[in-house]
C-alpha cells in the first residue's frame, strides 16, 4: 500500500471514529432534551400547583409574589438549559456531515511532541471531554492553519505567544462522513479546495469560506484591536464574505458580552440582506441587525415626509439628463454629501440659539390651548448656554404642566359628558370600574366627577404624549427657514439656485436622498440623538456608497462603536459620493488601520484580466487562477436583431449549465424594457427595489441592485457607446462586469463603448 493510501485509510478512520463520538453524543443530547422537554411541560402545567397564593395581608402578598418568582425562574432556568441542548444538537447536526475541513500537525518550541489539530465549523471533544477531536476554526491555534504553511509558525493566545513548527499542513472534502478529498498543502491554502469552491454554480444565498479563508482576509476577519477597520478591497476579494466570518469570529471570542443584538450590519440593499442571511446560521450564530441605510434614515425621519431612496436618486441622476433642472440637482447633491453642509447646518444651528426656531401651537379639540409664539417666547429666555436639545426638555416639562392646568379647566365643559354619553357599554364599563376604584382611595366620592376626570385624561393623555416627543418643536419648518431665509456668511456657490430648488422639495415634505442625512442630522441637533449605545460593533459594507457626510454622521451617532468599513472605490457608482472618498478618513480624525485586498476571487482569470483595463481606480488587480471562456463582445449588425441576440445568449448560457444568468442593466428603467420584451419568450424575473429574494434562472435588474450578489453568466443588453458614453459610467460598467463568475457576455448596437475598447482586443471574443 502507498503512503497515500494509508494516510487516506488512516483519515478515513478518524473520520468515522468522530462520527461515532457524534452520534453517541447526540443520542445522550437527545435523551436529556427529551427528559428536560417533558419536565418543562409538566412544570408549565403544575405552575400554580407550587405556588402558595395568598393575598389576605400586604405580608402575604409579598411572599405570593416572592413564590412565583421562584416558580418562574425555576422554568426559565429550565427552558434556558433546553435551549442550548437543542444548539448543541443543531451543532452536532452540522458537524456529522463535515466534522472538519482541515488539519495541521504542530511541534510547540521547544519540544518534539506533535499535537494534530482538526478543525471545523465547532469545536467538538471526545467522550471523557478531555481531547479535543475538533476545534473550532475561531479557536486561536486553528490561526495557524490560515496564516501558515508548514515551517515556523505562530500563534496568539489570551496572554502569549506560541511558536513552534507546522510540519504537515492537510485539507479535506468531506462528505456525508466520506472523504472524497484530502490534500497536503504547501504555500496557501490549497488551491484545489478553492478551486473546487469557485467552480461551482453561483447561489442564490452567500456561503460561508471558513474552510478556505485566505491570510488575507484572515487578517481582517480577526483583527481586534482596530477601533476602525478600513479594507478596500477589489471586486470579488471576499469583502462580504470577510465582514460575515468576522462577525462569527467576534461573536465567538467575545461570546460573554457581544451579541446579536450588539452587531449592527448596513448593506446595500434588501435583496443582498437576504442573500447573505445564511451565512451567520450556517456557522451556528444568530444573525444580526442588518439594515439599509435608507431603513435607518426613515425610521428616524418618520412617516410625515417622503424620502427618495438612493435607488430613485441614481435612477434619476442615470435618466433624467434632459431635464431642465439636472445640472442644479447635481450640483445640490455635490454640495449636501459635503463636510461643508455639516458645517453650514451647525452655523445655522447656532444661529438658532438667537431666534428663528419655528413650533407647532398646542390644540385641543380644534381649539389653541398654547400659541406657537407662546412657546417661542418660552424657549428663547431660557439661558443661552444650556443646549437646544436640553432646552427642549424644558420645554416639555412646562407644557406639560400647562397642559396640566387646562386638563382641571377642562372637566367642568359639557363635551366631557357628552363624551362620556358617548361612551360604548365595555369602555363605559372599564371606566366605571376605574373610578370606582378610585374612590375607594380618593377623597373625591362624587361619580361623575370621576368620570369626568377619566374622560378628560384620555383625552389629554395622547397630547401630552406627544409633547414628551417634542412634537411641539416644527422641525421641517426650521429646516426649510435654512433654504429660505437665512444667510449664510460664506455662500456655497450656487447656493441661490441650490437653496430654491431644495425649499421646492420642502414644501412638498419630499427629501431627496442627498438631503435625507442632513435633514436627520439638523433634527437630532435640536432634539438630541437617539444614539444606540446598544451597538459594539458596526459593519458597513459597500462603504464607498456613502459620502462624507452620512459617515460623519454614523460617526456622531455612534461614537462608541468599533466600525469595520468595506468597500471597493472602483465600484463607486454614486459619483458625487466619490468625490470626498470616504474610505479615505481626512487626517484630523481619529487613528484607524487599513487593510487592502488585491486579488479577486469571484470572476475567471479570463473575466478579471479584461475588466482589469477599465477598473476606474489605481488599485492593482490580481486574479485567481481559475479558467474560464473570454468574455464575448456581440456588434450587432442591425438593431432589430437585438431581442433575438438576447435570447439565444440567454438560451446559451441556460444550456452550457449556468443556473443564474443576469441581463445586468444600467436602469431600471431599461430593465423594465427588457422584461415586458422578453416575459413571453421566457421565463424570466424583473428585480426591482421591492425585490427580498431571488430564484435561480434568468433575470433582469439594474446594477445598483445587482451589487454586492454574483451570477454564473452576466449579459450586458447593452453595452454601446451610446448607452456607457461618459467617464463617470465607467464604475457602473465595471461593477456590472465584475458580477459574472463564469461568463460575461456583452451587446452592442453599434459601437461598442469606450471602455471595452481601451481593453486589447486578444482579452475577449468579438462576434457579430
Ligand atoms: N477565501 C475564499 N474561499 C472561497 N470562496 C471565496 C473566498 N473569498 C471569496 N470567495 C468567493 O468569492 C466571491 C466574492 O466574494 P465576496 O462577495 O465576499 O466579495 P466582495 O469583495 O464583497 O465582492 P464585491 O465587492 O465585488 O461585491 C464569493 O463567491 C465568495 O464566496
Amino acid at each position: 500500500m502507498s503512503q497515500d493510501t494509508d494516510n487516506r485509510l488512516f483519515e478515513q478512520r478518524r473520520v468515522e471514529k468522530v462520527v461515532e463520538e457524534i452520534n453517541d453524543k447526540e443520542e445522550k443530547l437527545y435523551v436529556r432534551s427529551a427528559g428536560l422537554k417533558e419536565s418543562v411541560v409538566e412544570l408549565r402545567k403544575t405552575f400554580w400547583d407550587d405556588v402558595t397564593v395568598n393575598v389576605d395581608e400586604p405580608d402575604d402578598i409579598i411572599e405570593t409574589q416572592e413564590s412565583i418568582k421562584q416558580q418562574a425562574a425555576l422554568l426559565s432556568e429550565k427552558e434556558r438549559f433546553h435551549g442550548k441542548i437543542s444548539e448543541e444538537l443543531q451543532t452536532l447536526q452540522r458537524l456529522r456531515n463535515t466534522p472538519y475541513f482541515g488539519r495541521i500537525d504542530f511541534i510547540e518550541d521547544p519540544g518534539t511532541e506533535k499535537d494534530s489539530i482538526y478543525i471545523g465549523i465547532a469545536s467538538l471533544m471526545d467522550h471523557a471531554e478531555e481531547d479535543f477531536l475538533v476545534y473550532d476554526w475561531r479557536a486561536p491555534i486553528s490561526s495557524l492553519y490560515y496564516d501558515y504553511s508548514p515551517g515556523p509558525a505562530h500563534y496568539q493566545t489570551l496572554d502569549s505567544t506560541i511558536s513552534g513548527e507546522i510540519t504537515l499542513k492537510r485539507q479535506f472534502i468531506i462528505k456525508q462522513g466520506i472523504i472524497e478529498g484530502m490534500f497536503d498543502t504547501g504555500v496557501t491554502i490549497g488551491d484545489e479546495l478553492l478551486q473546487q469552491a469557485l467552480g461551482n454554480n453561483a447561489s442564490t444565498t452567500m456561503k460561508n469560506i471558513v474552510a478556505t479563508i485566505q491570510k488575507e482576509q484572515n487578517k481582517i476577519i480577526r483583527n481586534e484591536r482596530s477601533k476602525l477597520l478600513i479594507v478596500q478591497g477589489v471586486a470579488g476579494s471576499g469583502k462580504t464574505s470577510a465582514a460575515l466570518q468576522r462577525i462569527a469570529y467576534l461573536m465567538y471570542r467575545h461570546r460573554e458580552e457581544l451579541h446579536a443584538d450588539n452587531v449592527v450590519l448596513f448593506s446595500p440593499n434588501p435583496l443582498f440582506s437576504s442573500y447573505i442571511s445564511n451565512v451567520l446560521p450556517e456557522l451556528g450564530e444568530t444573525n444580526v441587525r442588518q439594515m439599509t441605510f435608507l431603513d435607518y434614515l426613515s425610521k428616524g425621519i418618520g412617516d410625515k415626509l417622503t424620502i427618495e431612496s438612493p435607488f430613485e436618486q441614481m435612477e434619476y441622476v442615470l435618466t433624467q439628463k434632459e431635464s431642465e433642472h439636472y445640472p442644479i440637482r447635481m450640483k445640490s447633491m455635490d454640495y449636501l454629501s459635503t463636510l461643508d453642509f455639516k458645517q453650514l447646518i451647525d452655523s445655522y444651528t447656532t444661529a438658532l440659539i438667537e431666534n428663528g426656531i419655528e413650533f407647532k401651537p398646542i390644540k385641543f379639540r380644534g381649539r389653541t390651548l398654547i400659541a406657537k409664539e407662546q412657546i417661542h417666547a418660552y424657549f428663547y429666555s431660557l439661558d443661552k448656554e444650556i443646549a437646544i436639545p436640553n432646552k427642549m426638555e424644558m420645554v416639555s416639562k412646562w407644557l406639560q404642566q400647562e397642559l396640566s392646568k387646562y386638563q382641571q379647566q377642562e372637566l367642568a365643559e359639557d363635551w366631557v359628558m357628552e363624551q362620556i354619553e358617548l361612551l360604548d357599554k365595555e369602555d363605559y364599563m372599564r371606566a366605571y370600574h376605574r373610578a370606582e376604584e378610585q374612590m375607594q382611595s380618593s377623597t373625591v366620592q362624587d361619580e361623575e366627577k370621576i368620570l369626568r376626570r377619566y374622560m378628560v385624561r384620555r383625552f389629554f393623555q395622547p397630547l401630552k404624549k406627544r409633547v414628551e416627543q417634542l412634537a411641539f418643536v416644527n422641525i421641517l419648518a426650521t429646516y426649510q427657514q435654512l433654504f429660505t431665509e437665512w444667510n449664510p456668511k460664506e455662500l456655497p456657490n450656487d447656493w441661490q439656485d441650490i437653496r430654491a430648488q431644495i425649499a421646492t422639495d420642502l414644501a412638498q415634505k419630499f427629501l431627496t436622498w442627498e438631503n435625507a442625512t442632513p435633514y436627520l442630522y439638523f433634527k437630532g441637533r435640536l432634539l438630541g440623538d437617539s444614539a444606540d449605545r446598544s451597538v459594539r460593533q458596526l459593519i458597513i459594507d459597500e462603504a464607498q456608497d456613502y459620502s462624507a457626510f452620512q459617515f460623519a454622521y454614523i460617526k456622531h451617532l455612534f461614537p462608541y462603536t468599533r466600525m469595520t468599513l468595506l468597500g471597493d472605490v472602483n465600484q463607486a457608482i454614486y459619483t458625487h459620493v466619490s468625490k470626498e472618498n470616504p474610505l479615505i478618513p481626512a487626517e484630523h480624525e481619529e487613528s484607524h488601520e487599513r487593510i487592502t485586498l488585491t486579488k479577486s476571487y469571484r470572476s475567471t482569470k479570463q473575466i478579471v484580466d479584461f475588466t482589469t483595463y477599465f477598473a476606474p481606480g489605481d488599485e492593482p488587480i490580481e486574479p485567481f487562477n481559475r479558467e474560464g471562456g473570454k468574455p464575448e463582445l456581440i456588434n450587432l449588425r442591425n438593431e432589430s436583431e437585438w431581442t433575438t441576440t438576447l435570447l439565444t445568449c440567454v438560451e446559451e448560457q441556460l444550456e452550457k449549465g449556468n443556473e443564474t444568468v443576469a441581463l445586468v442593466c444600467k436602469t431600471l428603467e431599461e430593465s423594465e424594457q427588457i422584461y415586458h420584451l422578453l416575459q413571453d419568450k421566457l421565463a424570466i424575473h424583473l428585480v426591482n427595489e421591492e425585490t427580498y429574494t431571488f430564484e435561480k434562472g434568468v433575470l433582469v435588474l439594474p446594477i445598483y441592485l445587482a451589487k454586492g450578489i454574483e451570477f454564473d453568466a452576466v449579459i450586458i443588453p447593452d453595452a454601446s457607446s451610446a448607452h456607457y458614453c461618459s467617464e463617470s459610467e465607467k464604475s457602473l460598467f465595471y461593477t456590472a462586469c465584475t458580477r459574472a463568475m463564469h461568463a460575461l457576455i456583452m451587446i452592442s448596437k453599434d459601437e461598442p463603448n469606450l471602455f471595452i475598447k481601451a481593453v486589447p482586443e486578444a482579452l475577449y471574443n468579438v462576434k457579430s
